[in-house]
C-alpha cells in the first residue's frame, strides 16, 4: 500500500504524539521502533512514524539514521516526509534539527523546508520566529532547565541558523494570514535568496492547515504535532471511519505499572498526584548509578505490591537535584545511566506479567522500549494532548503510552490506565 505520508521522529514519545494527531485527523497510522525490517507486514496503513532515538546523539549518527528512515519511506511510496522534532525545538547548537534536515531536504532534491514546531493545543505558538511556550518566551520556560538540552533562546531563526549549513527565513504570520499560494511564494523567494529552511509563524489551528497545504508542495518539512495536523487534515479521506477504535477492542489484561524518568515540571506535578491513586516509589539516582542493587530493591518492591494494581516507580528530581546529580557525574552519564536503570526495570516488571505500561520521559521511553525490544505500535485514542494509547503489532500483547514529560494534565498516570485495560 503506498503511503499518504511518511514521518521520521527524533525520539519515541514525539513519535506517538505525532502518530496521536494523525489518527485523530482521521489517518490510520503505525508507529515503528526503529527503521522496520523491509518484512513488517504494515496491513492497511496510510502513515508511517518511524521513531528514532536521534535527538540527542552525535548529529552524524543522528543524520544517518534520518536518512536510512527516509529512504525506508521514499520505498513505500511516501511523496512527503515530514522530519518531527520537539514542540519545544529541544536541540544544541551542534544540531540535531539542522543537519537532519539539512540532508533529508538534500536527499529529497529541494531548495528549502518549512519548519514549525507550533502545536496550539499544547500552548506552542509561533510569533515572528520566536516560540512561546503557553504565554512565554521559550528561553523563561522550564525548557530552560532541561536535563540534556537547555533551550535559552526563542528566536528560531537564529537557533537554527546556528545548526544549520544554509541561511535560515521567516515566512511570518501576516504571510501565513494571506493563505497558501502566499506561503508557497514566500518560500520560494526565501529559496532564491539562498535559504533552506524557513521558519513559518503559527499560532492558530487555521495557520497550521494553511502550512499543510502549502508544504505538501514539497516533498519535506519539518515540525511538531501542529504541522502534522496540517499535513493530515490535506491528506485525511472526508467520512473515515475513527482508526483509533479497533486498538481497545480486545482488552490486554495482565499487570499495570507506570515509570517515570522525565524530570519536567508537569511530570513531577502528575508524580505528586498519583500518590493518591498507586503505590509511589521514589529511586535514589546516586544509588542507580552506583550498581545493580538499586533496580534489583525497585523490583522487588514492585514485586510486592503490583499484584494488587497499578505502581509508580520514579527518578524524577527537580531542577536543583538534577544539576547536582550531573555536577558530580556528568550531563550524559548521569541520563544513561538512569535510562538504563528504569529500562531494566520495565524488562523485570514485564517478565512479573505487566502487560500495561506507561512512560513518562522522551529519552526514558526511548530506553524502556528499545530493552524491551518493541518494533511497532498500532496507534489508539487519545488520553491526553499528544498521548496516545498504543498496542503492539506483533507478539505479547501490550498496551503503552510513551509520554512526552512536558505533557498531561495532573491526573495522566490515572487517566492512562483508566483507558488500558
Ligand atoms: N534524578 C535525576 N537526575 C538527573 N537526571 C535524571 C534524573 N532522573 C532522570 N534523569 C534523566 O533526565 C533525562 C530526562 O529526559 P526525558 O526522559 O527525555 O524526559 P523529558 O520528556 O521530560 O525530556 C533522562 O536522560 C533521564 O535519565
Ligand atoms: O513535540 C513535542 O513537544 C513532543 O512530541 C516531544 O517531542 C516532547 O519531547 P520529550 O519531552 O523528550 O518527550
Amino acid at each position: 500500500m503506498t503511503l499518504a505520508l511518511g514521518c521520521v521522529a527524533d525520539d519515541y514519545t514525539g513519535a506517538s504524539d505525532l502518530a496521536n494527531t494523525l489518527t485523530k485527523a482521521g489517518l490510520r497510522t503505525v508507529q515503528t521502533i526503529g527503521i522496520p525490517a523491509d518484512d513488517l507486514a504494515l496491513g492497511a496503513v496510510d502513515a508511517v512514524v518511524v521513531a528514532l532515538k536521534s535527538r540527542s546523539i552525535e548529529p552524524e549518527r543522528a543524520v544517518a539514521l534520518s536518512r536510512a528512515a527516509d529512504a525506508w519511506l521514499r520505498g513505500r511510496g511516501a511523496g512527503h516526509v515530514m522530519f518531527k522534532i520537539c514542540s519545544t525545538f529541544d536541540s544544541t547548537d551542534r544540531g540535531n534539527i539542522g543537519p537532519v534536515l539539512d540532508a533529508l531536504r538534500a536527499d529529497a532534491g529541494e531548495a528549502i523546508a518549512l519548519v514549525t514546531p507550533a502545536f496550539p493545543e499544547t500552548g506552542r505558538s509561533v510569533y515572528q520566529g520566536h516560540l512561546f511556550v503557553g504565554a512565554v518566551p521559550l528561553d523563561e520556560s522550564p525548557l530552560k532547565d532541561h536535563p540534556l538540552n537547555p533551550m535559552r533562546d526563542a528566536n528560531l531563526v537564529r537557533v537554527l541558523a546556528r545548526q544549520s549549513a544554509a541561511p535560515v527565513g521567516l515566512v511570518d504570520v501576516a504571510t501565513v494570514a494571506r493563505g497558501e499560494a502566499a506561503v508557497r511564494a514566500r518560500l520560494d523567494a526565501l529559496a532564491a535568496e539562498g535559504a533552506g529552511a524557513a521558519v513559518a509563524d503559527a499560532i492558530f489551528e487555521t495557520d497550521l492547515e494553511t502550512l499543510g497545504r502549502a508544504a505538501l508542495a514539497h516533498r519535506v518539512s519539518c515540525g511538531a504535532s501542529g504541522l502534522g495536523l496540517g499535513l493530515a487534515r490535506a491528506l485525511a479521506r472526508a467520512g473515515a471511519p475513527d482508526p483509533a477504535a479497533e486498538v481497545l477492542a480486545e482488552p490486554v489484561g495482565g499487570l499495570a505499572a507506570c515509570l517515570a524518568g522525565s524530570c519536567s515540571r508537569a511530570t513531577l506535578e502528575q508524580i505528586a498526584a498519583a500518590e493518591d491513586r498507586m503505590p509511589v516509589l521514589r529511586l535514589d539516582p546516586e544509588r542507580l548509578l552506583a550498581g545493580p542493587d538499586g533496580v534489583a530493591e525497585a523490583v522487588a518492591w514492585a514485586g510486592e505490591r503490583v499484584g494488587e494494581g497499578p505502581v509508580l516507580i520514579a527518578s524524577s528530581a527537580d531542577p536543583e537535584a538534577v544539576r547536582a546529580l550531573q555536577a558530580r557525574h556528568g550531563v550524559e552519564a548521569a541520563g544513561h545511566a538512569i535510562e538504563g536503570a528504569l529500562a531494566r526495570l520495565a524488562a523485570a516488571l514485564v517478565e512479573r506479567g505487566v502487560r500495561r505500561l506507561v512512560v513518562a520521559g522522551g529519552e526514558t521511553s526511548g530506553a524502556v522500549v528499545d530493552h524491551l525490544g518493541l518494533k511497532a505500535f498500532r496507534v489508539g485514542p487519545e488520553i491526553a494532548a499528544g498521548v496516545p494509547v498504543l498496542r503492539t503489532v506483533a507478539g505479547t500483547p501490550m498496551l503503552l503510552a510513551l509520554k512526552s514529560g512536558n505533557f498531561g494534565g495532573r491526573d495522566f498516570f490515572a487517566r492512562a490506565l483508566d483507558l488500558m485495560r
